[in-house]
């Protein structure tokens, strides 16, 4: 196992973040994101989905535990897991998903990402500042950029021969 951690300044550089992830991914990938709410997974997600070329808006899947983003560039598509209110990871194989032509991203999926691939990265997102006593910025908390801290981590033979990428 291989890991790299470093800090995302602001929104627009965790959409970049993304973006650059979405370069090292192909079909059969699987990418499982973890940390509290509002911690920058969908803000991820978005960026990586854009970079990949998907048709569709990313957001948080909330009403539905995952949603299928197809290529507009001859890609693979991306399938977006919401593992939140997953029970077990049968539950997501019986939503018969196409992992082997697609790029897979599960936010809260890291006890299920076992179940369903030999290899993966985690990534794991934290936000060194929330909960700090900061009445200037805690009206609009959500808006602001706030920096996260970010740790990749790869797992398995798929990534074994990979550089992961330094984290500024
Ligand atoms: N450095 C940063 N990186 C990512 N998001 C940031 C950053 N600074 C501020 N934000 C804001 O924080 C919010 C992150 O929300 P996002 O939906 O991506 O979180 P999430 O981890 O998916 O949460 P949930 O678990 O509720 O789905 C967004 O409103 C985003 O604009
Ligand atoms: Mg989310």
């Amino acid at each position: 196992m291989t890991e790299v951690t470093g800090t995302i300044p602001t929104a627009e550089a965790m959409e970049a973040f993304g973006a650059r992830l979405a370069g090292m991914l192909r079909a059969g990938d699987v990418v499982v994101l973890t940390g509290p709410l509002g911690a920058g997974k969908t803000t991820f997600v978005r960026g990586l989905g854009s970079a990949l070329g998907v048709r569709g808006t990313v957001a948080s899947p909330t009403f539905v535990i995952a949603r299928t983003h197809p290529s507009v560039v001859g890609g693979p598509a991306l399938i977006h897991v919401d593992a939140y209110r997953l029970g077990s990871a049968l539950e997501l194989d019986d939503l018969d998903l196409d992992f082997e032509t697609s790029v897979t991203v599960i936010e809260w999926g890291a006890e299920f990402v076992a179940a369903i691939a030999d290899s993966w990265l985690e990534i794991v997102f934290e936000r060194p500042r929330a909960g700090a006593a900061d009445s200037a910025s805690s009206a609009d908390e959500d808006d602001s950029d706030d920096p996260r801290s970010v740790t990749l981590r790869a797992v398995g033979d798929r990534w074994s021969d990979v550089a992961l990428p330094v984290i500024e």
